[in-house]
């Protein structure tokens, strides 16, 4: 699908100069499409050049939490141009998959040809960093990207609650069995603070996102607070950096993406 030359990944139509960072999770729902939008948009906003192939399966949240309308042009089969946003370019199985309500058990063969088409048809550039948001779970579908990327680095998404956590787990412990670098965890929905008075209240449990790094031994890279001003950012396609630099949740995000920026491993030649 694609080479490596001096610490870079080339692809037939461009380059990827820092790195592929797949964005996993155990249970669906905890926020990982969130989290990737998020964390490409400060990405970009640190100057990195950024891409999002959305390859989770059972629903493709990024072009509506990024508020991407465009579709990808295709001059033909071999040669199909990324839609971007706020300058990050995304392709999403969504474009391969024309009603979302199709049944997934259809969906997953196509993954595979899907990705491949990706990262060998579409014309991307000059990329920092390509990242990629899997379909929940430790199941087959993650396990598979993983075995096929096996340049990339590992993201984990979890929420503290232990069903959660249990399932991030074992996509971790996959993760390091494959040789894959984990670049630390982001515990979502951490918690929720009282606008009014303060109070934080641990409604998924209070330690799990911690228990969990420190079980893996990874970074805990950012702890983000449910707030119902994130869901109704994502759902109207308005990433939060992007609305509003200095929210607290954005400084989160930057911290994150500096974070990974100082500590992901150079691509191995
Ligand atoms: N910190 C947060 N505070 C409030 N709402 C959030 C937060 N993070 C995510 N959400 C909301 O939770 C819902 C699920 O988020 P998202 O689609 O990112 O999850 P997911 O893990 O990618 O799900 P799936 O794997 O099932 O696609 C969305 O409505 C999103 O807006």
């Amino acid at each position: 699908m694609y080479d490596i030359e001096d610490g870079r990944i080339i692809l037939n139509h461009g380059s990827i100069h820092e790195g592929l960072i797949a964005v996993a999770s155990g249970k669906g729902g905890v926020g990982k499409s969130t989290v990737t939008v998020n964390l490409a948009t400060a990405l970009k906003e640190r100057g990195k050049r950024v891409g999002i192939v959305d390859a989770d399966i059972y629903g493709f949240n990024v072009p509506g939490i990024l508020g991407l309308k465009d579709k990808p042009k295709a001059k033909s089969e071999e040669e199909i141009y990324p839609p971007d946003k706020n300058g990050i370019k995304v392709m999403s199985m969504a474009s391969f998959v024309g009603d979302q309500s199709e049944a997934v058990i259809w969906r997953a063969p196509l993954l595979q040809s899907a990705l491949k088409q990706f990262m060998e048809d579409v014309y991307w550039g000059e990329l920092d960093y390509l990242l990629f948001d899997l379909p929940p779970g430790a199941g087959d579908m993650p396990l598979n990207i993983m075995q096929q990327f096996s340049d990339t680095s590992v993201l984990l998404v979890t929420t503290p609650q232990e069903t959660a956590t249990s399932v991030a787990g074992r996509v971790g412990q996959l993760a390091e069995q494959l040789d894959l670098d984990v670049l630390g965890l982001v515990n979502n929905m951490a918690y929720y603070q009282c606008s009014e008075c303060g109070h934080k209240d641990y409604i998924f449990g209070k330690n799990g996102g911690r228990e969990l790094a420190d079980q893996l031994g990874i970074e805990l890279l950012g702890e983000i607070p449910l707030q119902s001003q994130i869901r109704k950012l994502s759902d109207t396609g308005k990433p939060v950096i992007f609305e509003d630099p200095d929210h607290e949740i954005s400084k989160i995000y930057l911290n994150i993406a500096d974070q990974i920026i100082d500590n992901i491993k150079e691509i191995k030649v």
